[in-house]
């Protein structure tokens, strides 16, 4: 069944993966977003032809008013933070993808809930800053929150069994480790922020790739886990804490 769908952060990774996907599926694009590559937007509205699109930053909108002026069918354009919560607000779209990087995306998941839509969720700082609102405004609300960080839309895959469901007692949460992976400290001197680039698996956006380098891309997504299945976080396995006591455990391996 096609879909119709709000798509913010489409110049990004998970933004055009999504896109790639839209594409394959013959969904229908209801709006676009995007920070500050207006090129890359402007292919994206010739192929996909949104109602709506949003620029955040203030000199890329002028920018993409100009390119997008006496065009035929050329979208509405928002521009600005204010911009991306109207976008996010709006009627139309079957479901929210919420792929924008960092806190920037917060405003916009938030809204998109309080307006009734489905939110699918990239964005893990909208969990990891505010998850007590998310959380929240999505029971207020009765909309659907889908994960699409992969091992946490993994994870919410599997619970979609009732069955399992009522006998989790414990999540475990890989990591790729990065490129770093099995290097020793004295390895690790003189790695540069182009080495932290180059994941070995994935092909990411700059912040996330650098949070898995450092590890700190785990901690985000404990946090997001916590908030998404309602388990309290394990303390340090290595001190001891009973596992009964701990149903959602870290674990870093590869
Ligand atoms: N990439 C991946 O495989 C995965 C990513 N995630 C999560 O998904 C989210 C997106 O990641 P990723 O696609 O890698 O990131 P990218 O950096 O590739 O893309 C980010 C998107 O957000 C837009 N953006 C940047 N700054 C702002 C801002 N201030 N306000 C509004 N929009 C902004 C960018 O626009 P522009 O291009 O114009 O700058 C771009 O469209 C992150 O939360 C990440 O942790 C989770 C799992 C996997
Ligand atoms: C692709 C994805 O969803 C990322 O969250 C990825 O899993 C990053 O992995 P690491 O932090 O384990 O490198």
């Amino acid at each position: 069944m096609s879909k119709k769908i709000t798509l913010l952060g489409s110049t990004g990774s998970i933004g055009t993966q999504s896109l790639d996907v839209i594409r394959a599926q013959g969904y229908e694009v209801f709006g676009l977003s995007a920070h500050s590559h207006v090129e890359k937007i402007l292919e994206q509205i010739e192929e996909f032809h949104p109602r709506y699109v949003c620029m955040t930053d203030p000199d890329a909108a002028a920018r993409l008013d100009a390119a997008l002026a006496g065009r035929a069918n050329a979208p509405r354009l928002l521009t600005g933070p204010e911009g991306l919560k109207e976008l996010a607000a709006m009627d139309g779209p079957d479901v929210v993808l919420n792929s924008v990087v960092g806190i920037a995306g917060l405003g916009a998941s938030l809204t998109a809930i309080e307006s009734g839509h489905d939110l699918a969720l990239a964005n893990k700082e909208s969990l990891v800053t505010g998850g007590h609102l998310v959380t929240q405004a999505v029971a207020k609300h009765g909309v659907k929150l889908l994960p699409v960080d992969s091992e946490h839309s993994a994870i919410f895959q599997c619970l979609q069994d009732k069955e399992s469901a009522k006998s989790l007692t414990k999540i475990l949460l890989t990591a790729s480790g990065g490129p770093f992976f099995g290097m020793k400290t004295e390895e690790l001197r003189g790695k540069t922020k182009a080495d932290a680039l180059k994941h070995p698996n994935w092909n990411m956006g700059a912040k996330i790739t650098i949070d898995s380098a450092t590890l700190m891309n785990k901690g985000l997504e404990l946090i997001e886990a916590v908030w998404l299945f309602g388990l309290p976080p394990d303390e340090d396995p290595d001190r001891g804490a009973a596992p009964e006591h701990c149903p959602l455990c870290r674990a870093v391996q590869r």
